[in-house]
């Protein structure tokens, strides 16, 4: 019999952990029967060892004394090494700009297929541009013919737009026509701007919670090497995701340094419990950044910050019709914040112990991510 959890109630809490005190999400939830395979959510049991902190960053930003933002970094710290995932709030974006970003997404991907088609993706160096449904499989595997069979097979079920630096001297965002979504340009680039703010702030803090000067990252993360995704997520019949192995977007971790993720109230994102191995759901909470560290800051850390697997599974289907189900549409936001392109990313001076080994080799960013970004798109 498996079981999923419907329609979850979010909950806080207050608990002691690890030597400090956070608040804390909690779901709890109706439990309904439901048969369902691995992208539709039959993974995720019950977990009470598993917790998303939820965190207010306000205390951070405008603390009135080192130790006031020392306890804020603390818990973000822990939270990544904990879980790999947190939930800001108070982070300073306000509510009306996001939802006119989201807006402005859900314009664009309303653009005929064929003037979208116009903008497409092209190169993993530029990553810059339109990806439709089919060019994708996220995955951890690294074996080239593996990805291709699985892109093949079963693709992620989800189209993007993905935008970068815009003064970038060699690769161009793709933009459609002004007057095809008017404003999406300035709303993007605005975005951009104020994601990089938030990312530099919060790697302010992590500098300060691994025991480094504050300022430790600022000439490591300044070129503003970021990845802007708007992620949109079509209405699937159910018999299409019950297909061995489709998933709204399989199990992956990310690549950069922390990707700040805005999702819409749908749901469907899930992240492993490190420890058990279970896929738990990431519910939205409103007014809510849920933020991840990505690969390069485990490296960067060497794994003292983790870089958890994550999917996005179909929620629970609407019925249409006697025979046929039909999951909803989905809208979210993905900024990925990466190092500067050149940057090395080999252990901290604070990540490791005397004579202990590094678990990882440097490797610049830019090799790192346009080496993963061509191994899963095509
Ligand atoms: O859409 C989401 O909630 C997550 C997307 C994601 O994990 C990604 O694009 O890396
Ligand atoms: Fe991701």
């Amino acid at each position: 019999m498996i079981f999923v959890s419907s329609a979850p109630k979010v909950h806080f809490r207050s608990v002691s952990h690890a030597g400090f005190s956070m608040r804390v999400c909690g779901l709890s939830s109706r439990r309904i029967e439901r048969r369902t395979l691995a992208t539709l959510a039959e993974d995720v049991k019950s977990d009470s060892t598993f917790r998303i902190p939820l965190i207010d960053f306000s205390k951070f930003r405008s603390a009135s004394s080192p130790s006031e933002k020392r306890r804020t970094a603390d818990e973000i710290v822990n939270g990544f090494k904990e879980v790999g995932f947190i939930y800001l709030e108070k982070h300073g974006i306000p509510d009306s700009t996001i939802k006119h970003v989201f807006q402005k997404s859900a314009e664009f991907f309303r653009l005929p297929i064929e003037v979208k088609s116009q903008l497409a993706w092209e190169d993993p160096r530029a990553n810059r541009g339109f990806i439709q449904i089919g060019r994708e499989r996220v995955t951890q595997s690294s074996d080239a013919d593996e990805i291709a069979k699985l892109r093949e097979k079963a693709p992620d079920f989800k189209e993007t737009m993905e935008i970068g630096r815009d003064w970038d001297k060699i690769w161009k965002n793709r933009w459609p026509q002004e007057d095809a979504v008017p404003g999406f340009r300035e709303t993007m680039l605005q975005f951009f701007q104020t994601c990089h703010e938030l990312h530099t702030s919060v790697m302010r803090a992590i500098a300060i919670g691994l025991e480094l000067d504050e300022s430790f990252f600022e000439d490591k993360i300044h070129e503003q090497y970021h990845n802007l995704r708007l992620l949109n997520y079509p209405p699937i019949r159910r018999q299409f995701l019950e297909q061995e192995g489709q998933a709204r977007a399989g199990a992956h971790s990310d690549y950069g340094t922390l990707t700040l993720l805005f999702q819409d109230s749908v749901g469907g994102l899930e992240v492993e419990n490190p420890h058990t191995k279970h896929y738990q759901p990431a519910t939205p909470i409103p007014g809510t950044i849920v933020i991840n560290a990505g690969d390069l800051l485990a490296r960067w850390s060497n794994d003292v910050l983790r870089s958890t697997l994550h999917r996005v599974v179909a929620p629970p289907a609407m019925k249409v019709s006697a025979t046929e189900s039909v999951t909803p549409a989905r809208q979210s936001i993905a900024f990925f914040c990466n190092p500067n392109a050149g940057a090395q990313i080999a252990c901290l001076p604070t990540c490791s112990n005397v004579g202990q080994e590094h678990k990882y080799a440097p490797v610049t960013t830019e090799e790192y991510i346009v080496g993963r970004l061509s191994a899963t798109l095509h």
